[in-house]
């Protein structure tokens, strides 16, 4: 019997960032395919943005090399940009516009063949048809991070990266947000790499986890795999365990 294999959209393939004498990720190395979803753990200062800033292209990797949809990042970053997208609490939209018009802007950017139609769309969506009008700039934490959301689907991306997307929301907001992304994983199947120091997130929406520990995979496997692993209850507990034993790391 024919067995469908899933298509590797993002190969992150022995990556190094070094800032000076400095690694901050060390030789890393896993795959990302369609319709998965992987969850990117690690204590503060694990390389888990700077490793989504290199993905991004915003940053160089000193060796190693990444590739997405079968292309080299550094040869083919345009092509690459274009069929993904991204939410990061760090990459804020022009605060002056307000947040209708800001949509509008991306979604022609990203040749978006409806723009206007598809930010009402996503608007509704995201339950945020009310912030339309107002000043992207004087949006909470929290309708920011959603309207961040909004622009990383107004390409339908077939890779999507979020970065802590769910990190200033209230709880309702946050389980409305880890709704939307199994809508999207269900209806578009993008692969998804995804940051959160939220385990619940972590629990819910990911496939599959990988514990990043001084910029290097400590452990990988499917959540349940993981608690199994480190003797934990869940994934928190093991989060905890990693944060808390140097030695795991060495
Ligand atoms: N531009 C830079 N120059 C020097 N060091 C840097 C730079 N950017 C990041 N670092 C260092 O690299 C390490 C990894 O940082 P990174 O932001 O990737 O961690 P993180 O896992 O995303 O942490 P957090 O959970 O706090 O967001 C940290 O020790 C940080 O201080």
């Amino acid at each position: 019997m024919l067995r469908r294999v899933a298509e590797v959209i993002l190969e992150i393939d022995g990556v190094i960032k070094r800032f000076d004498d400095f690694t901050a990720v060390d030789g890393v190395s896993f795959q990302v395919c369609a319709g998965e979803t992987v969850g990117l753990l690690g204590v503060n200062g694990a390389g888990k943005t700077t490793l989504m800033n290199m993905i991004l292209g915003l940053t160089t990797p000193s060796g190693g090399a990444i590739r997405a949809f079968g292309m080299d990042l550094q040869k083919h970053r345009l092509e690459i940009l274009q069929r993904s997208n991204f939410c990061t609490t760090y990459a804020t939209l022009p605060g002056n516009l307000k947040v209708r018009a800001n949509l509008e802007i991306f979604a022609r950017l990203y040749s978006v063949p409806k723009p206007k139609e598809k930010v009402s769309e996503l608007l509704e969506l995201l339950e945020i048809t009310k912030l339309a009008d107002k000043s992207t700039g004087q949006l909470s934490a929290g309708e920011s991070t959603r309207v961040n959301l909004a622009k990383a689907l107004l390409n339908d991306p077939d890779l999507l990266l979020l970065d802590e997307p769910t990190a200033s929301l209230d709880p309702d907001i946050a389980d409305k947000v880890r709704k939307l992304v199994r809508h999207v994983q269900r209806t578009r199947h993008p692969a998804i790499l995804y940051t959160s120091h939220n385990m619940r997130d972590i629990e819910e929406v990911c496939d599959r986890v990988l514990f990043l520990h001084a910029g290097k995979i400590l452990a990988a496997g499917t959540p349940d795999e993981i608690t199994k692993h480190f003797e934990e209850d869940d994934l928190e507990d093991v989060f905890i365990k990693i944060a808390r034993s140097g030695e795991l790391a060495k």
